[in-house]
C-alpha cells in the first residue's frame, strides 16, 4: 500500500478561525500531542505574522520531536529568513512559501503580472533552498488559476529546488470529480513532476474538502493537508479524522495507508476543541458526540446482535476510551494519574498536584468524574498559561424581582482583591465586577455555555470571547457552578489577551 503523507496545518489555518487565538503553552501542547498522533508533518505557524506567532513556531521547533516542522511564508526574503530563526533549531524544519497563481489573486491582490509571478517564486524557493533541502511551495488559489500558467509555475519550482508543490482549492471552490482531473492534468503535463510530492489544501466552503483531497489522492497526490475537527479559514480545511479514517475504513478500495495512530483520534479532536473553543457539532464525522450513538429501536436492535450492522467504524479504535475504573471523592493519586495516562496526559511533579488538588475540589461537589470531566479539568488546569489575575471566589444574589448582583475575589500578584457590580443579568454583573478589579479596555464579543457530560451534577463549559485592542481572545472556564465557570472563562480570556498582548508587543 502507498503511503499518503499527512500535513497538519491546526496550528496555521487552523488558528486563522476566526476568533480562535492559542497561547504558547497550548500551540506546543497541541503539537506534542499531533506528534503522539503520528502526523508526518506539523504547520505551526506563520512567523512573520507576529512576535507571538514567531516564539511558538520556535518553541515547537525546539521541543516537538518525530514530525516536520513547517513556518509559512510569503515569497519574499524577509518572511523566509523570520522562518528560517524560528525553524532552525528543528530536527526535521521545513520551509513553506505560497504565493497566489491565479488571475483574480495576480490582478486585485499581488498587482503583479504572470511573469512577474513566477520570478517571484522561483527566487523565492531558491532562496529557501540556502537554509534547508526541505521546501514546500504552494501555488494560492491553484484551482481557478489558468492550467498553462499554473503548470509552468510548478515546473520552474521543482527545477528550483521545491520537494513538495501544493495545489490548494483555497476558496473551496472545486468538485471532487473535477479537482480529480485537474491533479492527474498537473502530472500529465508537468515533465519533472516525479522529483516533487504533489500535495492538496482543500477548503470546506461548499462542503468537499475530504471528497476533493480523496478525488486528488486517487489521482497522484501523495501528500494531504489537513486540520483537526476541520477547523480554519471561513468553513475549514479538510479534517484531519475524517481523510485519515476515509483512507483506514476504505483501505481496500483506495489501497492507501497513513502513519497516524488511529487510537489518538479522539484526544487530539478533545484538545484541539477545547483549546480553540471551536465545538464539535454533534453530528459531526468520526468525533461528533453522535457519531456512534443509536437512537432509534430498529438500529439498537441490529447493533446489540452485530455492531458492524450500523457501524463502519470501531468507536475504541480512534480512541473513544473504554472506562473500567470510576474515578471518585475516594480516588488516590495513582489511579488519578493511571487514568490521566490512558487518556493521554503524562502529569508529573507541580502540574499534577495542581491538578489533582483541582480534582479533588470538584469530587466534593460531584459524584463521579467522568473521562470528558477529567479531560476538561486538565486542559483548563495546565495549559492556562499566565495567570496575572487568578479566580479565588464569587458570591452572588439573582432572580425575579431581585437586582442581580456579584462580588468576585481575584487574586492580583498574591494579594486577593474584592470588586462587586450589579446589572441586569447575573453574568453582566459578574463581568462588570471583575472588570471593576481589572481596569483594562476589555469587552466581552461571544458567550456560549455547554455542559461537559449529562446529569444533573454535570459540569458547564463557558467559552468566551473577549475583545482587547481590536483582536478576540478566547477564554475557557469549568465549574459545576455555571456562574463560577462564566467567571473563570472571563479571567482567562482576559489574562490571555494580557500576556498574550505583551508578547507580541515584545514586552
Ligand atoms: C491562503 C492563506 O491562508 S494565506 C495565509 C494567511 N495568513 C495570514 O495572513 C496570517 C496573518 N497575517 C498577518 O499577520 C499579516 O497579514 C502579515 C504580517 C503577514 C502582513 O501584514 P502587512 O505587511 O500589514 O500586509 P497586509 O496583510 O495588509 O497585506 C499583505 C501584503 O502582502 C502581499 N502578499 C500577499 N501574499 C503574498 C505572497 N504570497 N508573497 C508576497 N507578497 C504577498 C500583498 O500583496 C500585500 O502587499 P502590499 O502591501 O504591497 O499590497
Ligand atoms: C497558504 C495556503 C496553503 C493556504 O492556506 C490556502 O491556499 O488555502
Ligand atoms: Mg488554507
Amino acid at each position: 500500500m502507498d503511503n499518503i503523507f499527512i500535513f497538519d496545518t491546526t496550528l496555521r489555518d487552523g488558528e486563522q478561525s476566526p476568533g480562535v487565538t492559542l497561547n504558547l503553552k497550548e500551540k506546543v501542547a497541541i503539537a506534542k500531542q499531533l506528534a503522539k498522533l503520528g502526523v508526518d508533518c506539523i504547520e505551526a505557524g506563520f512567523p512573520i505574522a507576529s512576535p507571538g506567532d514567531f516564539e511558538s513556531v520556535k518553541a515547537i521547533a525546539e521541543s516537538v520531536e518525530g514530525p516536520e516542522i513547517a513556518g509559512l511564508c510569503r515569497a519574499n526574503k524577509k518572511d523566509i529568513d523570520r522562518a528560517w530563526e524560528a525553524l532552525k533549531v528543528a530536527k526535521k524544519p521545513r520551509i513553506h512559501i505560497f504565493l497566489a497563481t491565479s488571475p483574480i489573486h495576480m490582478k486585485h491582490k499581488l498587482n503583479k503580472t504572470s511573469e512577474e509571478v513566477l520570478k517571484m517564486a522561483v527566487e523565492a524557493v531558491s532562496y529557501a533552498k540556502s537554509f534547508t533541502e526541505n521546501i514546500e511551495f504552494s501555488a494560492e488559489d491553484a484551482f481557478r488559476s489558468e492550467m498553462n500558467f499554473l503548470c509552468e509555475v510548478v515546473e520552474a519550482v521543482i527545477d528550483a529546488g521545491a520537494t513538495t508543490v501544493n495545489i490548494p482549492d483555497t476558496v473551496g471552490y472545486a468538485t471532487p470529480d473535477e479537482f480529480g482531473k485537474f491533479i492527474k492534468t498537473i502530472h500529465e503535463k508537468v515533465p519533472n513532476i516525479d522529483k516533487a510530492i504533489i500535495s492538496v489544501h482543500c477548503h470546506n466552503d461548499l462542503g468537499m474538502a475530504t471528497a476533493n483531497s480523496l478525488a486528488a489522492m486517487e489521482n497522484g497526490a501523495r501528500q494531504i493537508e489537513v486540520a483537526m475537527n476541520g477547523i480554519g479559514e471561513r468553513a475549514g480545511n479538510a479534517a484531519l479524522e475524517e481523510v485519515v479514517m476515509s483512507i483506514y475504513t476504505r483501505r481496500h478500495y483506495y489501497n492507501k495507508k497513513t502513519n497516524i495512530n488511529l487510537g489518538e483520534i479522539y484526544r487530539t479532536s478533545k484538545l484541539v476543541s477545547h483549546l480553540s473553543g471551536m465545538q464539535i457539532q454533534p453530528n459531526k464525522s468520526v468525533v461528533g458526540r453522535n457519531a456512534f450513538a443509536h437512537e432509534s429501536g430498529v438500529h439498537q436492535d441490529g447493533v446489540l446482535k452485530e455492531r458492524e450492522t450500523y457501524e463502519i467504524m470501531n468507536p475504541e479504535m480512534i480512541g473513544i476510551h473504554v472506562n473500567n475504573i470510576v474515578l471518585g471523592k475516594h480516588s488516590g493519586r495513582h489511579a488519578f494519574k493511571t487514568q490521566l495516562k490512558d487518556l493521554g496526559y503524562e502529569l508529573e511533579g507541580e502540574g499534577l498536584n495542581s491538578a489533582f488538588d483541582r480534582f479533588k475540589e470538584l469530587c466534593d461537589r460531584k459524584k463521579e468524574i467522568s473521562d470528558e470531566d477529567l479531560i476538561a479539568l486538565v486542559d483548563s488546569e495546565i495549559l492556562k498559561g499566565p495567570e496575572t489575575y487568578k479566580f479565588a471566589f464569587i458570591h452572588f444574589s439573582s432572580g425575579t424581582n431581585v437586582t442581580p448582583t456579584a462580588t468576585i475575589g481575584v487574586e492580583v500578584e498574591g494579594k486577593l482583591v474584592e470588586a462587586a457590580a450589579c446589572a441586569e443579568g447575573i453574568v453582566e454583573a459578574t463581568y462588570a465586577a471583575i472588570n471593576n478589579i481589572v481596569k483594562e479596555e476589555i469587552t466581552l464579543a461571544d458567550y456560549s455555555i455547554n455542559s461537559v457530560t449529562s446529569g444533573k451534577d454535570a459540569q458547564g463549559e463557558v467559552i468566551v470571547k473577549a475583545l482587547y485592542k481590536d483582536k478576540s481572545f478566547t477564554g475557557r472556564g469549568i465549574s459545576v457552578d455555571v456562574i463560577e465557570a462564566s467567571a473563570r472563562a472571563y479571567i482567562n480570556a482576559i489574562n490571555k489577551a494580557i500576556n498574550m498582548t505583551k508578547v507580541s508587543e515584545g514586552k
